[in-house]
C-alpha cells in the first residue's frame, strides 16, 4: 500500500512532536487514513544541532524547494513559524498543489484570508487548527459546528505561556523573570517570547477566531493589544487577598456589522462563577450567540 508523503517544514519544539506522533500512533494513524503516513524531508536552519527526537540524517535538508518541488509529497506541515518567507514557501506549495497543515498563527492572522483564497483555487485543503489553543478543537467548531448560530461574544484564556506565568506567580509566589525562563525552557513560549507576554500571541488567535466566527475580516491593527509584562506579585497577591485571579483574557465582540478585539488582564469573575479552574498552561474559551 503506497504511504502519504508528508514534508515538515521545522523540527522544533512542535515539529518533534509531529514526527513522534507519526512515528508512534502509525497502527491509529493507518486505522484513521487509510494508508500509512512517512516524513520524506524536514526543513530546518541547521541540519548539525542537536535534536529532541531522533530522524534519519538523510531527512534533513535546508532547501525548501526539495519539500515543495517534490512531487511525490502530498502534504506540507508548516511548524517553523515566522510570516514572510514563510508565506511564500506556502503559496509556492499550494500552486504545486500540495494540501498543507499549519500551526502558524501569525502567519494565519496576517495572511490567513489569501492562502485560504490559493488553496481553494487550487483545490487543496488549508488546516490551520493548531494555531489557535492547541489541544482545544475551537477552529473546526467555528466552522462547522457552529456554523449556524450567530456567535456575538468569543472570550478566554487563549496564550498557555502567560496563564503559566501567572499561576507560578500567584501560586507559588515565584518571580516573573524566573518562570518566563522556565515557560522557554519547557517549550511553551514562542521563539519570541515578546510575543507571548506582550499579548501579540493572543491577540493573532483571536483576531483569527474572530475572523472565522463572526464571518469578518479581523485586521489585526485593530486588535487592541495588552500583555502581561507589568503585572507585580504585589498586583497577584491583592486580587488573591479579594479572591480573584488575574489572567490574561482575549475578548472578541460583535457589533452590528463590525467586531471589537481586545486583551485585557482581568480579575476573572465570570471563570470564577463557573467553578472553573484554567491554571497552569490550560486554555478555555466561552461563546455567546443570539
Ligand atoms: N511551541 C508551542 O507550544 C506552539 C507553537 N506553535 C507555532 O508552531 C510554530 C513552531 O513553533 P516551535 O516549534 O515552538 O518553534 P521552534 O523555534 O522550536 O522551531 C522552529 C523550527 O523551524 C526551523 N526553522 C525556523 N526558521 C527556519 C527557516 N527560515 N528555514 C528553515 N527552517 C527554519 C528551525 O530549524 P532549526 O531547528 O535548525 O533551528 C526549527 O526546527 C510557530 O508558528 C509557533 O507559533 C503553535 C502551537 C504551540
Ligand atoms: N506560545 C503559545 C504556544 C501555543 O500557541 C502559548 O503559550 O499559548
Amino acid at each position: 500500500m503506497q504511504a502519504i508523503s508528508v514534508g515538515l517544514l521545522g523540527l522544533g519544539t512542535v515539529g518533534s512532536g509531529v514526527v513522534r506522533i507519526i512515528e508512534n500512533h502509525q497502527d491509529k494513524l493507518m486505522h484513521q487514513v487509510g494508508c500509512p503516513i512517512k516524513v520524506k524531508k524536514i526543513l530546518v536552519q541547521d541540519v548539525e544541532k542537536e535534536r529532541s527526537v531522533k530522524v534519519d540524517p538523510s531527512l534533513l535538508t535546508v532547501n525548501p524547494a526539495d519539500i515543495i518541488e517534490d512531487p511525490e509529497i502530498e502534504v506540507v506541515i508548516e511548524v517553523m513559524g515566522g510570516i514572510e518567507d514563510t508565506r511564500e514557501h506556502l503559496l509556492q506549495a499550494l500552486r504545486s498543489k500540495k494540501n498543507i497543515v499549519t500551526a502558524n498563527k501569525d502567519l494565519m492572522a496576517v495572511h490567513g484570508s489569501e492562502l485560504l483564497t490559493v488553496a481553494n483555487e487550487n483545490g487543496c485543503d488549508l488546516f490551520f487548527e493548531a494555531s489557535v489553543a492547541g489541544g482545544i478543537p475551537i477552529l473546526r467548531s467555528l466552522v462547522d459546528g457552529l456554523a449556524s448560530d450567530r456567535i456575538t461574544k468569543m472570550m478566554g484564556i487563549v496564550n498557555g505561556t502567560t496563564n503559566y506565568i501567572l499561576t507560578k506567580m500567584s501560586q507559588e509566589g515565584l518571580a516573573y523573570d524566573s518562570v518566563l525562563k522556565e515557560a522557554q525552557q519547557l517549550g511553551y513560549a514562542e521563539a519570541n517570547p515578546a510575543s507571548d507576554v506582550e499579548g501579540l500571541d493572543a491577540a493573532r488567535k483571536m483576531a483569527i477566531m474572530a475572523s472565522l466566527g463572526f464571518s469578518m475580516k479581523i485586521d489585526l491593527d485593530d486588535v487592541k493589544v495588552k500583555g502581561i509584562t507589568s503585572v507585580t506579585e504585589e498586583d497577584l497577591q491583592y486580587g488573591k487577598q479579594l479572591g480573584y485571579t488575574m489572567k490574561l483574557l482575549g475578548l472578541a465582540v460583535r457589533e452590528g456589522d463590525k467586531s471589537r478585539c481586545a486583551l485585557s488582564r482581568h480579575c476573572c469573575h465570570q471563570l470564577i462563577r463557573l467553578r472553573l479552574s484554567i491554571m497552569s498552561t490550560m486554555r478555555c474559551m466561552f461563546m455567546e450567540k443570539q
